[in-house]
């Protein structure tokens, strides 16, 4: 029996997985898939912007999502049996996509291929890291010297450097592909200086291609046949060896509200509150006043995107939800506070 290849697209909050993963969708070309979608937030931002994508090559039965925490942390309690689940049809897919969460480290979620009743039916084909070519450009991921050598002086024993930049590590060290993305917003010597950086983090031969709204040919991504399960010890992480691990250098919490009444006041207020607390991403629907559509707003960093994608559907409830991610000891009062007064 032949093995389902499964591939794996990993990259930092915001990478643009999403979006790359809506393109495969769409260029399908009569591929059966199914998509396993994981998020740190419990509101499934993800599933909600795939769905209904393309119903032909995926339809909504063959999305499962995993929110509420990274695949890696629930792997055996959530990943397995979803996966068990997908190989058990009468008819299982030809190829399957997870999209894990931005902060997932994807070593774990490979070593579950190894478990024997994956191992017999399904392969990692590969693991995709997707990288925002403008945020390494900004240095999100770049050491903090001095920050660094004030945790250390404080813990001696500490063992990596920048959250930020350890989950940049581990994502490219385990990748069999790279994607530098987001290339529309950076010049060619930047990207190349980004490139260099990326390189640097990569193991031999692995491919770094370049996109800009995830637009590769599914051809290039697809079939890689890397079978990464059986080649973990190529892919070092710092928690090797141990038994678990968590997340807690990251927080997330859901801002809620009703009907905005001004949406520029809302990117206004999101701009302002995203640049004092230094908060990593924001995404989510809005309901706005007196619109039939919803408002699907996303803010990588500085970066605010919004457009309107459907209209509310008559058993929805229409609710503003936006998560918000950052470091560790993010002030959800004072962040709560400065935005309601634009969220309704
Ligand atoms: N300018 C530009 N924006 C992009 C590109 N790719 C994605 N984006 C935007 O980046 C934002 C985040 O994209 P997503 O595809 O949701 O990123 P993600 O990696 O799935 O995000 P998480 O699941 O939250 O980690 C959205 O506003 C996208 O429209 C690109 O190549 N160029």
């Amino acid at each position: 029996m032949s093995k389902v290849p499964t591939t794996v697209i990993t990259g930092f909050l915001g990478a643009g997985k999403t979006t790359l993963i809506r393109h495969l969708l769409q260029n399908a070309k009569g591929r059966r898939l199914a998509l396993i979608i994981n998020e740190f937030g419990d509101v499934g931002v993800d599933g909600e912007l795939v769905k209904g994508c393309n119903d032909e090559a995926c339809p909504e039965d063959d999305i499962v999502e995993l929110a509420n925490g990274c695949i890696c942390c629930t792997v055996a309690d959530d990943f397995l049996p979803t996966m068990q689940k997908l190989l058990d049809r009468p008819n299982p897919p030809e190829h399957i996509i997870i999209e894990t969460s931005g902060l997932a480290l994807p070593k774990p979620l490979v070593k579950a291929f190894q478990w024997p009743d994956i191992r017999t039916r399904a392969t990692v084909d590969g693991v995709i890291a997707l990288i925002d070519a403008d945020a390494v450009a900004a240095g999100r991921f770049a050491a903090d010297e001095v920050a660094l050598a004030a945790a250390r002086a404080a813990d001696p024993n500490l063992d990596h450097d920048s959250p930020l930049e350890e989950l940049f590590e581990e994502q490219l060290i385990c990748a069999d592909m790279v994607v530098l993305n987001k290339t529309d917003l950076v010049d060619a010597a930047t990207l190349a200086t980004v490139e260099a950086q990326v390189k640097a983090e990569t193991r031999p031969g692995v491919a770094i291609i370049h996109s800009a709204q995830g637009a590769i040919d599914p051809a290039a991504l697809l079939g890689l046949s890397a079978a990464a399960e059986d080649d973990l010890d190529a892919r070092p992480s710092h928690i090797d060896g141990m038994e678990e691990h968590d997340h807690d250098d990251f927080d997330s919490f859901i801002l809620s509200g009703g009907d905005v009444a001004d949406v520029d006041a809302l990117v206004t207020g999101l701009n302002a509150t995203i640049a004092a607390h230094d908060i990593l991403r924001v995404k989510g629907m809005v309901s706005v006043a007196g619109k039939p559509s919803r408002l699907v707003v996303q803010a990588v960093g500085p970066r605010i995107q919004h457009y309107f994608d459907r209209a509310w559907k008559a058993e929805e409830a229409r609710r503003t939800q936006l998560v918000v991610i950052g470091q560790k000891g993010l002030d959800r009062a004072a962040i709560e506070g400065a935005l309601k007064p634009v969220i309704g």
